[in-house]
């Protein structure tokens, strides 16, 4: 699969059929409409297009609502393509970028650069200025040169109801109910920072995470089991995500793994957690050795948990 990134980069593509949306979290909603879309590429003899945006158009539009993501740009690549897309142009959504009339934006973005040959469009889905284009102006413009193929309104309603139901039930720590809409656990990504050095002395290190990609979404407060890629081998282990109110007062929320049958420093490094199960919520114990009995309870729920 080919990614583009600029306009000027753009082949001549055969027979076109080319979508448009967010697609974040390439969840179950999403993959059904690009099997629809890998069909009707193949159906046409054509080569499928993706058209999607980055950053997600409501970091533009609204910047001042937090809008957690479930996936970071390049995953949200990787995912697509596993799904038989033949080409990606991501657009990159600025101010001027939106903009656009949506004439405009049906004749000087979608016609010029990717002339296509379908579009293939949810009944709902809105472009240009003021989110004024809708399916009915592309078929008064375009039809029928070009092929506007309707996503059905169920396909679409699922996919939408599916990426708010994701955000909601991931903010509640509900990460198994998401697994299951998304068909795969949620994952981020994040770089080992330095701590306060204490996990050591109570019998549990655990790698202070940083996510790489801000814009993620991290789940809810609380603990949960969690496996975990360190270079090329995956362990199993338990996440905290809270204010740790045992040990501080700080009101800064941190991320930390506690990774089974591993020792080594890892300071500096890339890992990635897979969200498998919420544990229980956060608790103020009443000293360390209090919580260093509750977390060696989480090890064991956590080792029967991921087998
Ligand atoms: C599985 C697990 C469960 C935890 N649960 C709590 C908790 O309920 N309350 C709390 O205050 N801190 C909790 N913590 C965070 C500990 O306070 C923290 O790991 C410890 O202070 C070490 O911090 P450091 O890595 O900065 O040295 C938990 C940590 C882990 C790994
Ligand atoms: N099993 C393990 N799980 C997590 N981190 C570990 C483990 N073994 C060693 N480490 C290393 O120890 C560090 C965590 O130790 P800790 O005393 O909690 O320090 P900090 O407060 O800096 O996180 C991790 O960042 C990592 O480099």
């Amino acid at each position: 699969m080919a990614v583009f990134h600029e306009f000027r980069e753009l082949p001549v593509f055969r027979n076109p059929v080319v979508t448009i949306g967010s697609f974040d979290g390439v969840h179950h909603g999403h993959k059904v409409i690009l099997s629809e879309v890998v069909k009707e590429a193949k159906a046409v003899n054509g080569e499928s297009i993706l058209i999607t945006f980055e950053p997600h158009p409501r970091k533009i539009i609204h910047p001042e609502q937090p809008l957690g993501l479930l996936t970071a740009p390049e995953q949200k690549i990787r995912l697509i393509e596993a799904e038989g897309i033949d080409h990606i142009f991501v657009v990159p959504f600025t101010r001027d970028f939106s903009m656009l009339s949506a004439a405009e934006y049906v004749t000087d973005f979608l016609v010029k650069h990717f002339n296509p040959h379908t579009i293939v469009i949810g009944y709902d889905h809105h472009f240009g200025h003021s989110r004024e284009g809708d399916i009915g102006l592309l078929r008064t413009m375009l039809e029928p040169q070009v092929r506007i193929a309707e996503i059905p309104a169920q396909l679409i309603d699922d996919a939408a109801v599916s990426s708010t139901k994701i955000r909601n039930a991931l903010l509640k720590g509900n990460v198994k109910e998401a697994a299951e809409m998304l068909e795969r656990p949620y994952t981020f990504t994040a770089t080992v920072v330095h701590g306060n050095k204490l996990g050591r002395t109570i019998g549990y290190p655990t790698a202070n995470l940083e996510p790489v990609y801000a814009d993620l979404l991290i789940p809810g407060i609380g603990i949960y089991a969690v496996r975990a890629a360190v270079g090329d081998r995956l362990y199993n282990g338990m996440m905290s995500i809270g204010y740790r109110p045992t040990v501080t007062d700080e009101k800064k929320i941190t991320i930390e793994v506690n990774i089974f049958d591993f020792a080594a420093e890892i300071y500096g490094q890339r890992i990635t957690v897979h969200c498998i199960e919420y544990l229980r919520g956060e608790e103020k114990f009443d000293g360390l050795e209090a919580l260093t009995a509750q977390i060696a309870q989480d090890e064991i729920r956590s080792r029967a948990v991921l087998g």
